[in-house]
């Protein structure tokens, strides 16, 4: 299991016209993903779900907070010490072309990280090759045909299998699907999600999916959790199906609101959630994040921060201070 405690972490911009302005990414995020379990962090871009998926990589670092893993806090722990921990967390980026190296053929590519396994677990140098074909049959692919070939000589769905091949060579416990599907063809898309969800099924790796579409998150962790981001903040928190079929935090209901079929219809009498305003991350709120692009806020919610918890009549943990169900309108929402 993987617990993150307050987990802060902000970015000084460097070069351009935003040169020393700082970023909130992340503005104390708590999150609990369980062994074998499907946890999906959704936002629109910029909201740090990438930042916190590779910081529960080990990828990234944070500036306050605690990661526990397996019972174990990461902080109090030298980089050297920590490593073997996070090596059971394995990104999977979303561009699979660029997770490859181009030079190398599959058999290449896999064959580095099950030597080094096979030297750690006293293993013979026949079990590599016969890894490597057993985890390109677990992922769909046909060993014969993939190992002599280089990346560009597969098709994007074939690429993205590889390197969840290339994941699974160290036994990970868990993988962090980071838009995994987002440059990959339409019509390869589908059988990439079945896949992690198999894995989850057959090998009990739990899989955190991050992901601005809230239609992926629904099919690759149905019963998991889903987190819904917003610049930094975790504002609607528990059961995916609880979230998508009752949200409560106007920021779910607009991001919902992007699904017209799932979410198209107005009931009478309710009023629609359209976000208002754009983005402006150069404004110092005091108040809740979203109040300025919010239709319902109120005078409490421009003067303070709602935090996240749990309130009366709602099974899911929301940051608002008027949490209700409300129908939402097929209106996409952006950055402009
Ligand atoms: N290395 C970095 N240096 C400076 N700013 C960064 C860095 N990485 C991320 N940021 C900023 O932190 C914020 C959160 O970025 P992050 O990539 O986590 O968001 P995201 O929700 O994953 O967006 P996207 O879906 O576009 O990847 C953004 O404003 C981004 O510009």
């Amino acid at each position: 299991m993987i617990t993150g405690k307050n987990i802060t972490k902000t970015f000084r911009q460097r070069g351009g016209v935003l040169a020393g302005r700082e970023v909130r990414a992340l503005r104390g995020v708590d999150f609990a993903i369980e062994k074998g379990g499907a946890a999906s962090f959704i936002g629109e871009s910029g909201c740090g779900k990438t930042t916190l998926g590779r910081i529960i990589a080990g990828l990234e670092t944070h500036d306050s907070g605690e990661i526990t893993i397996d019972g174990t806090p990461m902080s109090p722990l030298k980089p050297r010490r920590r490593e073997p921990y996070f090596r059971r967390i394995q990104l999977i980026h979303q561009d699979p072309y660029s997770a490859l190296n181009p030079t190398r053929t599959i058999h290449q590519t896999l064959n580095a990280p099950l030597a080094l396994r096979a030297r750690q677990t006293r293993r013979p140098q026949s079990w590599v090759d016969e890894r490597a074909e057993e985890l390109l049959a677990l992922v769909g692919l046909d060993p014969g045909y993939v190992l002599p070939r280089y990346p560009h000589q597969l098709s994007g769905g074939m690429r993205q299998r590889v390197v969840i091949a290339r994941a699974l060579t160290v036994d990970p416990d868990m993988l962090v699907a980071d838009e995994a599907v987002s440059m990959i063809d339409v019509s390869l898309r589908l059988g990439i999600l079945g896949l992690l969800k198999d894995l989850r099924e057959r090998l009990g790796v739990s899989v955190l999916f991050i992901t601005h579409d809230v239609a992926t998150a629904r099919y690759i962790g149905d019963d998991g959790e889903l987190y819904v981001i917003y610049r930094g903040q975790v504002v609607e928190r528990g059961h995916v199906e609880t979230i998508i079929s009752d949200p409560v935090h106007p920021y779910t209901q607009s991001l919902l609101s992007a699904i017209p079929v799932l979410h198209g219809l107005e009931r009478p009498g309710e009023q629609p959630v359209v976000p208002t305003e754009a983005l402006d991350e150069s404004h110092h709120d005091a108040g809740c994040l979203f109040a300025r692009r919010c239709p319902f806020r109120t005078e409490r919610c421009v003067a303070e921060l709602p935090v996240l918890g749990h309130a009366e009549g709602t099974p899911q943990e929301h940051a608002c201070f008027h949490p209700e169900r409300r129908s939402v309108v097929a209106t996409p929402i952006g950055r402009g």
